[in-house]
């Protein structure tokens, strides 16, 4: 039997039974079992490679944001409206058959955008270039998931299924499990935390399935058995995302007013030029990016250039963009902005910035 004819029984297996507290624990094992299956099935085959002809695009700028979507919902269009890059676009399915980059500068930063094929239902079994579409998905620093607001609200729950089915991880953050595999000494299990989906004699089999029969377990969160999974698997990606509803033009307002108000979701036209730049600041938001200025002593601070850092970054993440050898140096740095209490503040390396901030590093003597 196939790998695929397997998935195919056991999801006919979950489906068929009833979800309860007396099967919970075979369900868990059931779906053990799949995402087993579907890693298989995502490893490059000798030959046909997974990368495929005209994917293979280098990373550049500050971020990379992949275009998502259904064929013909306007990815090509929307990566011509934003980006000097041409994208060929049509009324007919598939017109784009590769991944075609595009930069989009916002706030100083340079945007990386990919225009991809459209994706069909099946796509994570290696239905039309789905494969090849994903790989590159689990690149991006944000996926933009472009949907038609003329069609049913189904195209986004099956766009999500697809990318859940190959291990990517939509706005969820990772589990917050500490799972090391020993060389000895069996399993040991612990959690912080009361556990409602999860017990030990589960983990033990789950993890005997895996072939793994040696590990600390330590659960720090209320998971379920799938988010277990996801930890044990170790391959999962944790991307943000944004739902981008295009051609608004042809829906009526108050079809309009209900995508509008749906979380993480921006609704656009590109033929008629609706909303771009919204989304475009919005990209920039889901990006967690921030610009900081530095400053020399006794200069103004020079707000043309500016650093692009992302948000959570410390003033040595900001010392090594802007040189490699500046940390070791350093003595303190003053800070001007919405980080500190007082203006300048006398800081150190540990200090976390703010967008705006703007620094002065002061150097060993
Ligand atoms: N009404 C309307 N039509 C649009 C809009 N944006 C794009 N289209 C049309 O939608 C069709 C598909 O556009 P594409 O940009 O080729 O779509 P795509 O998602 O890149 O398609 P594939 O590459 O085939 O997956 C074209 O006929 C576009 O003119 C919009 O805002 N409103
Ligand atoms: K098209
Ligand atoms: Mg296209």
């Amino acid at each position: 039997m196939g790998i695929l004819e397997k998935i195919a029984e056991i999801e006919k297996e979950i489906s068929r039974t009833q979800k309860n507290k007396a099967t919970e624990y075979h369900l868990g094992l059931l779906k053990a079992k799949l995402a087993k299956y579907r890693v298989q099935l995502l490893e490059p085959t000798k030959g046909a490679g997974v990368k495929g002809e005209g994917f293979d695009v280098m990373k550049s700028g500050d971020a990379r944001v992949a275009l998502i979507g259904f064929p013909s919902v306007g990815k090509s269009t929307l990566l011509n409206k934003l980006t000097k890059t041409h994208s060929e676009a049509g009324a007919y399915e598939f017109t784009t058959l590769t991944c075609i980059p595009g930069k989009i500068e916002h706030n100083g930063a340079n945007i990386q955008l990919l225009d991809l094929p459209g994706i069909i239902e099946g796509a994570a079994q290696g239905k039309g270039r789905g494969r090849q579409v994903i790989a590159v998905a689990r690149t991006a620093d944000l996926v933009v998931m472009m949907l038609d607001a003329t069609k049913s609200s189904q195209q986004r729950t099956l766009l999500e299924l697809e990318l859940e089915a190959v291990g990517i991880r939509l706005n969820r953050s990772k589990p917050n499990v500490y799972f090391k595999v020993k060389t000895g000494g069996g399993i040991s299990f612990n959690a912080t935390v009361k556990l409602t989906h999860l017990n030990e004699k589960m983990v033990y089999h789950i993890l005997h399935d895996y072939k793994i029969f040696n590990a600390e377990v330590l659960v720090r969160e209320d998971i379920t058995v799938d988010e277990f999974i996801d930890v044990v698997l170790g391959n999962r990606k944790y991307i943000k995302c944004l739902y981008v509803y295009n051609k608004i033009d042809s829906i009526t307002l108050e079809e309009l007013d209900k995508l509008a108000r749906e979380p993480n979701t921006v609704v656009i036209s590109c033929e008629m030029d609706l909303n771009l730049d919204y989304l475009v600041d919005q990209i920039w938001r889901h990006l967690n990016l921030l610009r900081v200025y530095t400053k020399k002593r006794g200069e103004y601070p020079d707000f043309e250039g500016g650093l692009i850092v992302r948000k959570g970054a410390s003033v040595e993440h900001v010392c090594h963009a802007i040189h490699r050898s500046l940390a070791d140096e350093f003595r303190y740095a003053l800070v001007w902005g919405t980080s500190t209490k007082h203006n300048p503040q006398r800081v150190g390396l540990s200090h976390i910035v703010d967008n705006d901030d703007v620094i002065q590093v002061v150097k060993k003597k």
